[in-house]
């Protein structure tokens, strides 16, 4: 059970730090702020909210891992955590705080987040990373399940893929939907086919922001563009191609309220996926290596 005031007492300057860790980070390059939000997510679908992700090893170095980003940040973060309260915060912690922060410092809802999650002893293999994160070729039903084992509604599906209000993606990530979809429109098709040649292997490395018209601000600009069929990813414009959570993302086109009150919403909810708590797990001292 989580508590939003779990280091009330323990370590009362924990929220701060982080929060200024963040700010700064995300004041330096504003894409930091989407890198740390999908830390966090990376984290939470896989093993659970336990700081697994950012463990050297087969977890990190998992093809859908590989584009991670923000290690960096959360160490420089948890290093100043730690000055301040000796082996007290947890890594997952971190992780839960400088996602909030995040969309706040790009303009996105608040909300208070429940604390007491551990950290894992080990990683994730590999193979349970690709089985547990859902790939941007699925289908809407493929994204409802993959989200319903993990306790999310389809409506957390489609509040929790505004994230995508922010950061970019790969060609390699929306080539074929460049190529081969038909529910993309196709002066923004055309558009990106500039910077993504249809050749597998030519331009993979090449960058799109998942929202073409406000990229770094956390905004619903991210459902008026899947209105319009300009979601990057085969998976975005999934969430609104005539079937059951058109009328979601709808709702969240029209009221910028609405998305924020679900993004937080569902957000705690993925929070709250199979954390350690009381003994469980440990405290690392450092986010990137389980304590020896
Ligand atoms: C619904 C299933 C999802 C799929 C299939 C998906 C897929 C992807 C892909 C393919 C990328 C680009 C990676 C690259 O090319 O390097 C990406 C980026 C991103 N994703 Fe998702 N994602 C999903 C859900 C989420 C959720 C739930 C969040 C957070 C709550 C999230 C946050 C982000 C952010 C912020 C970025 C940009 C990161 C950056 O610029 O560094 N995604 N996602
Ligand atoms: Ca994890
Ligand atoms: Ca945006």
């Amino acid at each position: 059970q989580l508590s939003a005031t779990f280091y009330d007492t323990s370590c009362p300057s924990a929220m701060s730090i982080i929060k200024s860790g963040v700010t700064a980070a995300v004041n330096n390059e504003r894409r930091m702020g989407a890198s740390l939000l999908r830390l966090h997510f990376h984290d939470c679908f896989v093993q659970g909210c336990d700081a697994s992700v950012l463990l050297a090893g087969n977890e990190r170095n998992a093809g859908p891992n590989l584009s991670l980003r923000g290690f960096g940040v959360i160490d420089s973060i948890k290093t100043q955590v730690e000055a301040a309260c000796k082996q007290t915060v947890s890594c997952a912690d971190i992780l839960a705080v400088a996602a909030r922060d995040s969309v706040v410092a790009l303009g996105g809802p608040s909300w208070s987040v429940p604390l007491g999650r551990r950290d894992s002893l080990g990683a994730a293999t590999a193979t349970q990373v690709i089985n547990s994160l859902p790939p941007s070729t699925d289908s809407l039903a493929q994204l409802i399940s993959a989200y319903a084992s993990k306790g999310l509604s389809a409506t957390d599906l489609v509040a929790l893929s505004g994230a995508h209000t922010i950061g970019v993606a790969r060609c390699r990530g929306f080539r074929t939907r460049l190529y081969n979809d038909t529910n993309i429109n196709s002066a923004f098709a055309t558009a990106l086919q500039a910077n993504c040649p249809r050749a597998t292997g030519s331009g993979d490395g090449n960058l799109a922001p998942l929202d073409t018209t406000t990229p770094s601000a956390f905004d619903n600009a991210y459902f008026t563009n899947l209105l319009s069929q300009k979601g990057l990813l085969h998976s975005d414009q999934e969430l609104f191609n005539g079937g059951s959570t058109d009328s979601t993302g709808r709702s969240f086109a029209c009221s910028a309220a609405a998305f924020g009150s679900a993004f937080a919403t569902a957000m705690v909810k993925m929070g709250n996926i199979a954390p350690l708590t009381g003994t469980q797990g440990q405290i690392r001292l450092s986010c990137s290596a389980a304590n020896s």
